[in-house]
């Protein structure tokens, strides 16, 4: 696969230096030169294929060139060792379980995916990394666990101060060994923008081999991709309505890119529906043509907090650039903290289901959707986190006590170790020099 900065400033480069570098040098996105659609075959017998042979042939078809068969199957059985469940929510809406790996959240396929992949990597080279994440809750937690104790590599998170769960913070600040966690006095977006800024210090660069692990990332939206075809393959094996929408709570855009890059692969589906909380730069985009970035807002879904997405232009690009033709593929809606409580206590007064903040947040969306079509169609949900990362919250709005993974739980009585930061670059520039 070679691939090309959105800003269209710097070379062309290989998979092995767009992982490794994360962005280019020009401060754009790298970008596959192109993405073909898979062989109608593979989407005839889809159904009868597993998660990780789904994975694996989508890995051929991308990275067929970069990786022979037996490397993709072995970065694949060592990363893909969790499934990703339909749930029959209601009539022709459906949940997408993103959260059974190790840090229940979505994120643990895009992080363990990039470990894998990065020591495939530098088992080769004999090169030593450091890879720096910025968070605004689970991105963090699935970096650290998914890194953990990898010869070669450190990790250093950053997340804003008082702004994650208390669960989501002992995932970043409770392993030790080479993963460290900077608590920064501010919001996801200036956590975002410090280590945009650490890529691009060439002092740093000559210094250290630094990566990212964030959806900047490209090896992060790979993986992501996979659970898109997985789903359409049990949307067949149950014999769902076609044809299919997918919803997706949506911050930095990482998630509903990785859709699109399926989409563009050939998936078939018939739009996507970006939900938002109140940080809600493209839903707005999408009814005006215009893309503003704000300061983020505070709200209970938040790590969905940002007020400028990292992902925007690629997710623009891969719905077709123009802004008609964006609009015609993905629908924008947002929501409240009101609204989401509602949701949340509404579909478990019904249903007995218990869903996160950030998964309310789609399902509103995908309510709003429903209320615009008229065509009939299956939702699809992508629940991006276990409802237990965000326990308070849950329990009040449901009025109720809720049972708690083991694998959670147990972190509650764990210490806390992380450095405060402000928001000053020269700060973090130090840290990072004198560590
Ligand atoms: C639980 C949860 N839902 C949704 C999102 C938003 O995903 P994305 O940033 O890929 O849009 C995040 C953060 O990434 C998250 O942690
Ligand atoms: N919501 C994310 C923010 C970082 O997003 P990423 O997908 O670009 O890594 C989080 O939970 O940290």
């Amino acid at each position: 696969m070679k691939l090309y900065s959105t800003q269209h400033q710097s070379p062309d480069v290989s998979l092995e230096e767009a992982i490794f570098r994360g962005l280019p040098p020009d401060n754009g996105l790298y970008m596959p030169l192109s993405i073909e659609k898979m062989d109608s075959t593979f989407f005839e017998t889809i159904q009868d294929k597993s998660f990780q042979e789904i994975a694996e042939a989508v890995c051929q078809h991308l990275l067929g060139a970069d990786l022979t068969k037996d490397e993709i199957h072995g970065i694949i059985s060592q990363s893909m060792t969790f499934e990703a469940p339909l749930f029959d929510l209601e009539k022709d809406v459906e949940v997408l379980e993103l959260f059974h790996g190790p840090s229940m959240a979505f994120k643990d396929f895009g992080a363990r995916f990039m470990a894998a992949i990065m020591s495939h990597y530098l088992l080769k080279s004999k090169r030593e990394i450091r890879i720096l994440v910025a968070t605004s809750g689970d991105t963090g937690g699935a970096v650290a666990q998914g890194f953990f104790n990898t010869p070669g590599i450190s990790v250093t998170i950053l997340y804003p101060k008082g702004k994650v769960s208390d669960i989501q913070e002992k995932q970043l600040t409770t392993l030790g060994g080479n993963v460290h966690a900077l608590e920064i006095d501010g919001t996801f977006d200036d956590c975002q923008s410090l280590v945009k800024q650490a890529f691009l210090d060439e002092e740093l660069r000559a210094k250290f081999n630094l990566a990212s692990a964030n959806s900047i990332n490209i090896s992060r939206l790979i993986p992501q991709s996979f659970y898109y075809f997985a789903a359409f393959a049990e949307a067949k094996r149950k014999g769902l309505k076609m044809p299919i929408v997918f919803c997706v709570p949506s911050g930095n855009f990482g998630n509903l890119s990785a859709g699109l890059m399926a989409y563009r692969m050939g998936l078939p589906v018939k739009a996507f529906v970006a939900a938002c909380n109140e940080n809600k730069v493209v839903p707005d985009y999408l009814t005006t043509g215009e893309y503003k970035p704000k300061t983020s807002v505070e709200t209970l879904s938040n790590a969905m907090d940002v007020g400028n997405p990292s992902n925007f232009s690629r997710m623009k690009l891969l719905a077709g650039e123009k802004w008609e033709s964006v609009r015609e593929l993905v629908k924008g809606y947002f929501t409240n903290d009101e609204q989401t409580k509602v949701s949340m206590k509404e579909v478990y007064d019904r249903t007995g289901y218990v869903m996160c903040p950030h998964t309310a947040v789609a399902y509103d969306g995908l309510q709003q959707y429903k209320a615009e079509v008229k065509e009939e169609f299956t939702g699809i949900l992508l629940s991006t986190a276990h409802y237990a990362k965000f326990l308070p919250t849950v329990e009040t709005t449901l009025g109720r006590q809720v049972p708690i993974p083991e694998r959670l739980s147990a972190l509650l009585s764990k210490e806390k170790v992380a450095i405060s930061l402000g928001t000053d670059y020269a700060g973090f520039k130090q840290y990072l020099l004198g560590k």
